[in-house]
Order: C-alpha cells, then structure tokens, then sequence
C-alpha cells in the first residue's frame, strides 16, 4: 500500500512539523505561544546565569559604595526570578496542553481506523501500520508529543548558543569551532544510535501486536470461561513469554549500544573542559584577561557547549520522534480504496421500496485462492423474506457482506433498483440496512446506548423501548433497578449487569428494529436461543419490520420456512432457490436438511408449525 511515508526522513522533517504545529494551532492556539513562551523564558535563565558573576565582580570592583552593588545583585535577582517564574508557569501549561492534542489525536486515528474498508483492516500489513502509528501517540515522552517538546527544546537551547557565541566571539573563534567540533562528533554517534533504535523499535511493532493481542484475549470477559474450562493460562502466558523473548534479545542490543554512545560522550566532555580551561588560563596567565571576564567566559563556554550539546541530542531526538510521526502520518495519509462509480444520490426512506439484484456476482477473500461465492445470480423484491440457508462456510456471511458493501465484488455486479451500488455514497448506501451478525457487538454502555448507537443526547427514549419490547426483552429490562440506563458488564460501571447470550442478541435485534432500516438482515443472531425462543423471535421480528424487505440466515430450517423464498447455498453456489413447498417437492438438499432436524424438533415443529 502506496503512503506518504515513504518520502525520506530528511523530507518529511519540516512537512511533519508544519502538519503538528498546523493541527495545534487549529487545536489549542495557547499551546503553540505558550511553548514559545517557555522556550524564551527558559533561555533567559541561563544568560542571566552566565552574566551574574561578571556583573557582580564588576560592581564591586567598580562601585565604593555599597548601594549600587546591592542595586545590580537585587535587579538580576528579580530578573532571574521572573524569568525562571514565567519559565516553569508557561512549562506547566505547555504539557497538559500537548497531551490534550495526543489524545485528539489519538481519536482522529481510531476514527481513521473504523473508516477504511473492511477488507483493509484485516490486512496484515495495515495492522502494523496502524500499530505504529498507535506508538507514534501512546505516551507524553515519545512520538506526537516527544517531537513538540524537543521543538520547544531546540528553540530554547539555540537562543542560549546565539547568547553565548555573542559573548564568546570576542574571545577566540577557534575555540568555539573547537568545541563545536567535539559536541558534532557526539551528535552524529547519538544519531546513528537513534536510527538503530527506531529500526528495531520497528521490527517490534508486529511483536507489540501480537503481545497487545495475547494480552487483551487473556483479560477478554468473553474469552474468560473457555480459559478457565480449557485450562489456558499457562498457554496463554507462555505464549506471551515467547513473544517478549524476541523483545528482550533485541533490547539488549540496544542497550550495548546506548554504552558505547556513553563512553565516547563522556570522553568529548573531559576533552571539551581540558580545552576550555587550558585557553582561559593562558589568557589570565599572558593575555591580561581579568577575574570577572575569565568567570563570564568560563561560565559562557560551560553554558555554550552544555547548550549546544543539548541542542544536538534535541536535534537527534526530534529526528527520531520524526520518524515516528512519520509512522503516524503514513497511517493517517493511508488512501482508502474506493471503486466507486459516478456519483447517484441515494435517500433511504424506510417506507420506499427496493429491489435487489445480484449479477453473477463472484468474491475471492484477499489471499485466498478459492471462491468464497461464485457466479451468484438472485433477485430480492421490495417487502420479500428471503432466507438463506447452507453448511457452515457455504458463503452465507460473504454474500450479506457483498450486499451491504463491506466488501465489493471480485467480479459480477449488485444493482439496487437496477443501479450498480457502487454509484452510492458507501456511508449513505450503509443506512440502507439493519444487519444483525453472529458476533453480537455489546458495548460497556447503558442498555438503550447498546440499542440506539448513538449519543444520549439525540437517542429516542420512546423508539429504544418499542424496539427492546419488539426484540422479546422490554419485561427483563424494565425490571431493573435501573432499567434501560442499567450498564452492560462492570467496565464503566461498578453496577453494571452481564446479559446473557440470548439477551445479549435480543439486544442487537432491538438495535435492528431501532435503526428503522429499509433492507433487515438477520445473519443467524439467534443461535444464542432455543429452537422454539427462535421462532417467536423471528415471528415477533417479521411482525415489527412490516413491510420491509428482509434477510434471514439460520440454521433452524423451521424458523425460516415462512419467507417468501429459500435460497439453499453450497460451496459459494446457489444451489438450489424457490418456496418452501416447492423446494420440497423437488427432493433435494432443502429437504433433506428440512427432514432431518423435523426429527429433531418434531416436538416443537408440532408446537409451532
Ligand atoms: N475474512 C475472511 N478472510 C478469508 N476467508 C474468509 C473470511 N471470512 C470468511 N472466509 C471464508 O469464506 C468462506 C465462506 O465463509 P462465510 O463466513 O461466508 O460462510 P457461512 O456460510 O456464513 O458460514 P457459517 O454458517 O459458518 O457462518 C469460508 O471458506 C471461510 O473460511
């Protein structure tokens, strides 16, 4: 997959800069002047640092009387206060500030992930983009905000080397390049070092995966029976511990790294000082420099080359932090794939009537070599039922998915009143269906958030309840002490209830009635219920839908017998199509499957039926 990212490092060092500071000036305008602020301030305390002996011995020497002294040592003190006072003030507003900006950041990633196609994001590749992009935000030190807190940095160290390259001009230029030079040789090593560690930071980011995977399947309420009955935990934390190891390996030999940078800064410090000190001595010893200029230049040289120095290793910081807003931009700037045809308006009215038609329409998953459907041919006409039924991996879901365009056809087409859906906006096109999946989606919110999706402040009270009653649970809730506002699971609330399975897919059969959609697709929601519980489900269901046109997928052939027609699926085919009575007057795989769970459920066929 093509991305910004791979422009080189070197290239990306202003776009990314420009694209943050943008984004937080739009965010948080305070933020940006506030770290302007900081970087200033901070830079002042130091120059009054350096000047403070030399004015101070100067005033003595200079001044006979004591007022004048005391006046130079009181004005710097305040000044010296006032910057060190707006310094940390402005500091403290800074952070908060940029963590803020994070977490937006955060959410505007999370929204790019819940809006790029289906297919995409089972991708492997685009799950290791989206994991590092997800470190590019994941703390106040690194990434998004390591980057504007070393930009801050930078500005401030550079103001204090501008201050004290004025100062140490007059004293001898070859000692400046001097001490450049060694503080140049520790930068390039620190660099080099940064590169390595951001390479295999990457190399880990598949291992962070795998370990956030193993990590929140462990602490999964869902998975939390089976890895008790099944006796998982050891599995489960070997598994872990395998992953880590490789994580461990590979720090180590960061960490040996990180000695020698350490070695061979410490030995330019030493150099760095022999130089300085070696320079000012001769120049007190045969230059007549005087005390106070040797304590100013002193004192200029330890600020500039610990300045310069820190303004290096910000540099080197800020290019790592880069690389890893690189990583977060490439996510961000990742093109979503969109086949769609020339734009048609499209307006879902829940009352209208639709009908659909698939072309031979054939769909290979990414990565696979067989079919998942092939050459599917069916029409559905407004207000018909439809029930699909098949062995499991028959093509059951992938045909739902084809229909409501989480996935788009390999070949062949889909029209909707005889317009290819790929001419429809995907997001208006989505609010043609009300689907309810095998995996039932529960939220750690209230009840009636679960059925309405959507914020307390525009959810319909009236509608949540009609939809909860429709779905066969309206007594079970209203019961509850805290009825449609009870929480689902302890997550966010202490008081909370767990559902179980059953309700849990009640629920999402109420959010399909609440959502009022034209097209209802049932795709075996209620494998949670028994045999005669699904039945009245449906039944009640069928009623509550009206007129609509709908999808039924179950394996339950007595739930489904009263749908307008039975489409019976095999190996991706359509193997057999027609009514209830004439697929079983053809004899053929429909009644079989009809005849061999009526042996099963004779009891509550006779009941039902
Ligand atoms: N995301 C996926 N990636 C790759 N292959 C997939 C994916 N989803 C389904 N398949 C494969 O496509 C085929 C059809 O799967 P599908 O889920 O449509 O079957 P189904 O009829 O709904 O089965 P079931 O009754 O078990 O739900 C199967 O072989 C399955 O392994």
């Amino acid at each position: 997959m093509e991305t910004q990212a791979a422009l080189s490092p070197k290239k990306t060092l202003i776009r990314n800069l420009k694209w943050l500071l943008t984004a937080l000036w739009r965010h948080d305008t305070a933020a940006v002047l506030f770290m302007a602020v900081a970087a200033i301030a901070e830079a002042v305390v130091p120059m009054i640092v350096v000047l403070i002996p030399k004015l101070v011995l100067d005033a003595i020497a200079q001044s006979r009387n004591l007022k004048g002294l005391y006046t130079v040592i009181i004005g710097l003190g305040l000044l010296l206060f006032a910057a060190q006072a707006i310094a940390t003030w402005s500091t403290h507003q800074v952070w908060p500030r940029f963590s803020v900006f994070r977490m937006q950041l955060i959410r505007l990633s999370g929204k790019k992930f819940m809006e790029m196609n289906q297919e995409d994001i089972e991708n492997a590749k685009v799950l290791d983009f989206s994991q590092k992009a997800d470190n590019a935000v994941q703390n106040d030190g690194n990434g998004v905000e390591g980057l504007l807190h070393s930009v801050t940095e930078i500005l401030n160290r550079a103001l204090v080397v501008i201050g004290c390259s004025a100062i140490l001009l007059n004293l001898n230029v070859v000692v400046i390049l001097v001490l450049g030079i060694i503080i140049s040789i520790n930068f390039y090593v620190n660099l080099r070092n940064r590169y390595v560690e951001k390479s295999i930071l990457d190399s880990l980011s598949t291992i962070f995966r795998q370990t956030d995977y193993i990590m929140a399947a462990t602490k999964n309420f869902k998975f939390g029976k089976d890895i008790r009955l099944f006796g998982l935990s050891k599995w489960l934390s070997d598994k872990f511990w395998s992953v880590v190891s490789v994580d461990i390996a590979k720090s180590w030999l960061l960490r040996k790294r990180y000695i020698i940078i350490d070695a061979v800064y410490n030995i330019g410090i030493v150099v760095q000082e022999a130089v300085l000190y070696a320079w000012l001595i001769y120049k007190v010893l045969y230059a007549d420099l005087s005390i106070a200029d040797f304590t100013m230049y002193a004192a200029a040289v330890r600020a500039f080359s610990s300045n310069f120095g820190q303004l290096l290793e910000r540099f080197a910081e800020y290019l790592q932090q880069n690389m890893r807003v690189d990583d977060y931009l490439a996510f961000i700037e990742l093109p979503i794939r969109d086949n769609s045809l020339e734009r048609i308006a499209l307006a879902p009215d829940s009352k209208a009537s639709y009908t659909i038609e698939f072309q031979n329409v054939s769909f290979q998953y990414s990565g696979r070599d067989d079919y998942a459907l092939r050459n599917v041919s069916i029409v559905l006409k407004p207000k018909e039922r439809l029930a699909i039924i098949g062995l499991n991996g028959a093509g059951k879901t992938t045909f739902i998915k084809l229909l409501t365009r989480i996935y788009e056809p390999t070949e062949g087409r889909i029209l909707l009143n005889g317009t290819d859906i790929r001419h429809f906006d995907k997001k208006t096109y989505y609010q043609m269906f009300s689907v309810v999946f095998q995996e039932i989606m529960m939220f750690a919110f209230s009840v009636k958030e679960n059925v309405a999706v959507r914020e307390l402040e525009v959810l319909d009270a009236d509608k949540v309840e009609r939809a909860v009653q429709g779905a066969g649970l309206g007594d079970k809730i209203a019961n509850l002490p805290k009825g449609y506002d009870t929480y689902v699971q302890k997550v966010l609330d202490e008081e909370g209830i767990e559902f179980s399975g059953g309700q849990n897919q009640k629920i999402a059969l109420a959010r399909a009635l609440y959502k009022d959609a034209p097209i209802v697709v049932l795709d075996e929601p209620t494998s949670a219920l028994d045999a005669l519980a699904e039945y009245e489900v449906y039944q009640s269901f069928d009623r509550m839908i009206g007129e609509k046109t709908a999808i039924y997928i179950s394996h339950r052939l007595s739930s489904t017998r009263f749908c307008t027609n039975i489409a019976v699926f095999n190996d991706g085919r359509i193997e057999e199509y027609g009514t209830h009575q004439a697929l079983i007057a053809q004899g053929g795989t429909y009644k079989k499957m009809f005849d061999m769970q009526a042996v099963y459920y004779s009891n509550e066929v006779k009941v039902v039926g």
